[in-house]
């Protein structure tokens, strides 16, 4: 996260950290929690590393460093990428984990809710970006969970930031045009989330975005809405 603050206990108890139990440094892609046994995250974590066994999943922690050799993780009994995903910048860019067993709530680890179909074209004005990804473009996994606001923009306008690209249609654009605050590397499959009515929706999963944090290159997530059958149709 550029440009962001640190999140604090219990702020966002949906956001889980995926790890790959190869490499020293293993924190490679946030994810969400939407229900005991299920996470929602981006199908790009995957690839070239589809085998659940060497996925690990930790909930309830704040800090990378609270995670030692003894902390507890839930292993990955299946990953599900879309069958329709290539690569990020072209869509279908959400994948979803399940658990090997389900896992009990407490105030630390909690789901978040999906947005329903009747909220497809709500304006939402209070969306925040989390992640324990780089701060800046050559940047390192961060410690400390990340946080910070970025405001929706329409699809028009994301088409006319990224004219060299077509912006797929089942995605949300959200950034400042003066740049500063964003996603990052690392931030990828982790959720913008957005309160409304005193509720949490998982309104977008982190993607892609060229670079991190310029001028008028805002952030690009799968809008999560558009996947709701998809979603239901693999978790129930
Ligand atoms: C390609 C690249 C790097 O090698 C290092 C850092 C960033 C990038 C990059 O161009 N974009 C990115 C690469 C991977 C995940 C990203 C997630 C979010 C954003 C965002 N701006 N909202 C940019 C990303």
């Amino acid at each position: 996260i550029v440009g962001g603050t640190d999140a604090s206990p219990g702020e966002w108890p949906w956001q889980v950290s995926l790890h790959v139990k190869l490499f020293r440094r293993r924190h490679h892609c946030g994810g969400s929690i939407i229900s005991n046994q299920w996470i929602l995250t981006a199908a790009h974590c995957f690839m070239s590393r589809q085998n659940p066994n060497i996925w690990r999943v930790y909930a309830g922690i704040l800090k990378q460093s609270e995670i030692k050799e003894d902390t507890p993780f839930f292993k990955v009994e299946e990953i599900i990428i879309h069958p329709q995903y290539t690569y990020a910048q072209t869509g279908y860019d959400i994948a979803l984990l399940k658990l090997d067993k389900p896992m009990n709530f407490t105030d630390l680890q909690l789901p978040i809710c999906l947005p329903s179909k009747e909220e497809a074209n709500m304006l939402y004005t209070d969306c925040w970006v989390i992640g324990w990804g780089y701060r800046k473009e050559r940047g390192l996994v961060e410690d400390i969970l990340q946080k910070v606001t970025v405001p929706l923009m329409s699809k028009e306008e994301c088409q006319a930031r990224y004219r060299k690209r077509r912006i797929d249609d089942n995605v949300i654009c959200a950034g400042y045009d003066e740049g500063g605050r964003d996603a990052c590397k690392g931030d990828s499959g982790g959720p913008l989330s957005c309160k409304h009515e005193e509720v949490w929706y998982l309104v977008g999963i982190t993607s892609w975005g060229e670079g991190c944090a310029r001028p008028r290159q805002p952030g690009v997530y799968t809008k999560v809405v558009d996947y709701l059958d998809w979603i239901l149709e693999k978790t129930t």
